[in-house]
């Protein structure tokens, strides 16, 4: 059993994959998830390389115009003209092959960065009140979390190549003519330079933007949830006024960021374009014979010149694309930054990074608890204060006192749905801990006041995704709580989300068939499952709670005095800090 089995926003699936790896997930360090993919280093040097082999290409080009304008004919070309075909094919088969290994690179990298928040997600504590929403978390997971591919796949290599590739056509420029080389020296700084102020206007910009589609996603499930509330209070124009405001503020970031896009294209066009412009007059001066000076020996000759020019466009080729890619970078670091913040620690369940084999008790448990406290933040005061409890093996026990006394936490506790301060909870003689909790878990069920239902057939319903409950053990379940004739089993769509087109107490009874398949579950702990019930469906529920108890540990938090009355005993609780031993 994992967290998922108690949270009702994390799918069996998710759980599935968080299950695996979600304590270790959630403990690695900032540095580690700044460490950039292998793939993407190999990639971005063979998009390099690819762009290098312009030069040759160049050589080749100008060394046949110079060849023909001197008179020469096209065969003394031809085996310049084979040479730059084969050099052009090298050099696209190179530049695809990059693209792949960096496209691969960066969905690996964003698969293992979108386990890690799933994982930090499932292994939050319930009774965390800092988890983030629901609707954030999907949409950075889901959505948000997609910028990172073009990021990693298309910037980095093109901010590699951006720093290779110009210097390199410099050094090929320069021996033949300084001016040419010059020209393209002042131009080419102004581009990075600019591109930074836009850069940084660009993040904040984009950090911004994300942090309102996350915002507004929230919000929208969250209302979705309660539409029913909000319609019985009247508060629909009011949602709907402030939903209209949210989407016209997140119109207004989206332009912000695409308004800086666009500078930034601007910015680069026009200065790459200058410097290309200025290069090409220089030389065209030069080759009229009105310009003679530039050169390190004599006048430019016609080889030379195109040479030049043929290289000048595919100097700034690099920062134009790394222009294009500009606001990738913007999108894909406020990505990063917020799924690492999902990632990021808080509150966990307990759940070793690496259970040392830890044996579930293989017979009913006990629960024995020794001077347990708890507190929900460091700065709030205890809810548990040395409280001690001792639950016999088959024992069924009410906890019983005033709202607010913490039943709930006890239960959560118990569970290790909570790291408690101090104190000791031992199930089946086994002391709670992060290395045992996992397989303790396995030997408990949970029924919360509302139990979550997901959208679709009663037996998926029942299973939650769990191994190892064929279609006979869900049928037995539902029949055990008499809920095989309420709605056909193997219909798809069974259920609405929420449990719609079930009445509380079906709902309930669910929740009773999903223990009723679980025979492993030696400890149920059943949060208030006669609350908001009628007296003759909580009757109902109690029954089949009791039948389903029978020859296992039991402990209901309850302020049902009838519930109550039908278990061994009743361990009163205080309200505020102080437990009473049991
Ligand atoms: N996630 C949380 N963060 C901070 N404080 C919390 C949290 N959950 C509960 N509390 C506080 O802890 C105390 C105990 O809560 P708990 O839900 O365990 O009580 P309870 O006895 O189960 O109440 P009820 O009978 O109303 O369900 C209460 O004062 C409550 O306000």
């Amino acid at each position: 059993m994992t967290a998922a089995f108690f949270d009702p926003d994390i799918t069996p699936e998710e759980a599935h994959t968080a299950e695996s790896d979600a304590a270790p997930a959630a403990k690695r360090n900032r540095a580690s998830r700044k460490q950039k993919p292998a793939g993407l280093k190999l990639a971005a040097g063979m998009q390099t390389a690819a762009a290098l082999v312009w030069i040759p290409q160049a050589a080749l080009l100008a060394f046949s115009v110079g060849v023909i304008s001197d008179g020469g004919s096209t065969t003394d070309v031809a085996l310049a003209a084979l040479a730059i075909l084969a050099l052009g094919i090298v050099r696209a088969a190179v530049e695809a092959a990059g693209g792949r290994i960096a496209f691969r690179a960066a969905r690996g990298e964003l698969t293992s960065r979108r386990n890690r928040a799933v994982a930090a997600l499932a292994a939050r504590s319930p009774l965390d009140i800092g988890r983030p929403a629901s609707g954030l978390a999907a949409s950075v997971v889901s959505e948000q979390a997609e910028a990172v591919v073009p990021y990693l796949a298309r910037f980095q290599p093109i901010r590699m190549k951006a720093s290779t590739v110009p210097l390199v056509f410099f050094a090929c420029i320069f021996p033949i003519s300084w001016v040419a080389a010059l020209i393209l020296l002042i131009a080419a700084p102004l581009i990075p330079i600019f591109m930074a102020l836009i850069g940084w206007r660009a993040k904040a910009a984009s950090e911004k933007q994300l942090a309102e589609t996350g915002g507004l996603n929230a919000f929208l499930l969250d209302r979705l949830r309660g539409l029913a509330t909000i319609r019985a209070l009247d508060a629909v124009d009011v949602t709907a006024v402030r939903l209209r405001a949210d989407a016209d503020s997140l119109r207004s970031r989206t332009m912000a960021v695409l308004k800086i896009a666009f500078l930034s294209s601007a910015v680069l066009e026009l200065f790459s374009a200058l410097g290309v412009a200025a290069t090409a007059v220089y030389i065209g001066f030069s080759l009229l014979g009105s310009i003679d000076i530039g050169t390190w020996h004599g006048r430019l000759t016609l080889t030379q010149g195109l040479f030049i020019l043929l290289l000048a466009p595919a100097f700034f080729e690099p920062l134009r694309e790394l222009s294009a890619v500009w606001h990738d970078r913007a999108n894909g670091e406020a990505a990063l930054a917020a799924l690492d913040a999902l990632s990021s620690q808080g509150p966990t369940i307990l759940d070793g990074a690496e259970p040392d084999g830890v044996k579930a008790p293989t017979t009913v448990p006990s629960v024995q608890i020794d001077g347990l406290v708890f507190r929900h933040a460091p700065d709030l005061p205890v809810v548990i204060d040395d409280l001690y409890l001792n639950v016999a093996a088959g024992d069924h026990v009410a906890l019983w006192g005033a709202s607010g006394s913490g039943k709930t936490t006890i239960l959560s506790l118990i569970a290790g749905l909570a790291q408690h301060e101090a104190g000791t909870i031992r199930v089946g003689g086994v002391p709670l801990t992060e290395d045992s909790a996992a397989a303790l878990r396995c030997r408990m069920a949970w029924i919360g006041q509302r139990p979550h239902i997901f959208s679709g057939s009663l037996k998926r319903n029942v299973s939650v995704g769990r191994a190892g409950i064929d279609d006979g053990t869900i049928e037995d379940a539902l029949r055990t709580v008499r809920l095989d004739g309420v709605v056909a089993a193997n219909e798809i769509a069974a259920v609405g989300e929420g449990g719609l087109g079930l009445s509380g107490g079906e709902a309930l009874r669910l929740a009773l068939a999903r223990v009723a398949a679980n025979n492993d579950a030696g400890i149920i702990l059943a949060d208030e499952p006669t609350a908001h019930l009628d007296a003759a469906t909580a009757a109902d529920v109690t029954e089949a709670l009791l039948a389903l108890a029978k020859g296992r540990t039991l402990i209901v938090a309850t302020h049902d005095p009838l519930l109550a009355a039908r278990l061994d005993r009743t361990i009163h609780l205080e309200t505020r800090r102080r437990g009473i031993a049991a």
